[in-house]
């Protein structure tokens, strides 16, 4: 509830609210920044409390976000429940791997009717499920929203302008979120189809270590087109047999996400992508990186899941059988170009040619 006004970071004025934001990596400290630039007081929970004593101490994160300091009222702990606890709305910015089990341990803490917003891009491994179905299993008297889009945490913190999604059914879910997190340098733009804004976000990572092995070749920008356009067939093709809006695919969360992450190498994906094309092991790269580049898993899920629902995916299995098997890129590239010649939207001509 509304405690005082205060002036915000963007010159208007606006309730204080308690938020807490799950997860002190990349983004959860560029949300935290957000936020807290906004005037909200931000409980801000990591695992590593020497990581909250640096935070607490110098505003840096200095793992994640070196050199970047996350001003306003930032409160870092590694409380869970207390943050949880504490706020009105609840960001979780935890790797999929992890998200299920940090929800679940402390799901006795949220309360009915909180809202709690995932920013993860990913999906789960056992069922295939999105971290907005988990949060239903493990939290249903929660209100539920997903936030996805063009959203590299490197530039946020930088103030460089940045639009991105809420999807979410409750109108006052989208319009708390929106009043939150939006200011002179971030916009928030609402959608209501939760699984296709959610499932693009985790699907573009793909895409994103496809296009970083495009660039390490030098394959042109053509080819660049070429893949980021069969990518977004391809990735709305599936989301769609899976009961995703196609439309959603033009907006922010779905093309718009694709093209920032297929061609800038700040995005962690494209990295894992450039390091293969440049002749390094996947495991090495991933190594080097030290962040979570979450299309590595979301990879295997995916072409799993589309061989079971029998849904065409060229650039999948491509990309999966240069990761995880043993296929030269070359070879993976020529039998693309060699496959079928098919339709170019799909929704006005129908593929009618067998694979
Ligand atoms: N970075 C970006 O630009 C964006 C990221 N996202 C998504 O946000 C999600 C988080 O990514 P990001 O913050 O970038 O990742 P980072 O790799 O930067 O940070 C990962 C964070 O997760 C924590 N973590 C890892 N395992 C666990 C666990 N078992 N329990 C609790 N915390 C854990 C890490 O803690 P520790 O340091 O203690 O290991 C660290 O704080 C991903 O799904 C990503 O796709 C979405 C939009 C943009
Ligand atoms: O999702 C992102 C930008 O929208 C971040 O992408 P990476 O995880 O590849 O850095």
């Amino acid at each position: 509830m509304p405690e005082k006004i205060e002036p915000l970071a963007n010159g208007a004025k606006e309730p204080v609210h308690d938020v807490a934001v799950l997860g002190g990596g990349s983004f959860g400290s560029a949300m935290a920044k957000v936020l807290g630039e906004n005037g909200h007081r931000v409980h801000f929970w990591m695992r590593d409390e020497a990581q909250a004593e640096e935070v607490r101490t110098t505003g840096i994160n200095s793992r994640y976000m070196p050199g970047v300091e996350i001003k306003g009222d930032i409160r870092p702990t590694t409380d869970l429940a207390d943050a949880i606890g504490k706020a009105e709305i609840v960001f979780v910015a935890i790797p999929s791997k992890a998200f299920r089990t940090v929800i679940r341990e402390n799901s006795s803490k949220f309360r009915d009717g909180q809202i709690v917003v995932s920013l993860t891009k990913g999906i789960e491994a056992h069922g295939f499920k999105l971290m907005s179905e988990i949060l239903l299993e493990e939290i249903p008297r929660c209100r539920i929203g997903v936030l996805s889009g063009p959203n590299l945490a490197s530039e946020i913190v930088n103030r460089d302008l940045t639009a991105t999604v809420i999807a979410a059914k409750d109108p006052d879910v989208r319009r708390t979120v929106q009043d939150l997190l939006g200011c002179e340098y971030f916009r928030v733009y609402a959608n209501v189809d939760i699984y296709g804004v959610e499932l693009a976000g985790a699907l573009k990572n793909i895409y994103a270590i496809v296009a970083g092995l495009a660039s390490a070749l030098d394959m042109g920008e053509n080819a660049n087109a070429m893949l980021i356009t069969r990518g977004l067939a391809e990735m709305s093709r599936f989301a769609v047999s899976l009961g995703a809006n196609p439309m959603t695919f033009m907006g922010l969360a779905g093309v718009g996400d694709l093209i920032v992450t297929c061609t800038s190498s700040k995005s962690r994906n494209f990295r894992i992508g450039y390091a293969v094309g440049k002749g390094q092991k996947l495991d090495d790269a991933v190594a080097e990186l030290g962040q979570v580049a979450e299309g590595i898993y979301t990879l295997e899920l995916v072409k799993e899941k589309a061989e079971a629902i029998g849904i065409y995916m060229p650039l999948v299995r491509g990309l999966y059988e240069i990761l995880y098997g043993d296929a030269s890129i070359s070879a993976v590239i020529n039998s693309l170009m060699m496959s079928v010649q098919n339709s170019d939207v799909e929704f006005i001509l129908p593929r009618t040619i067998a694979e």
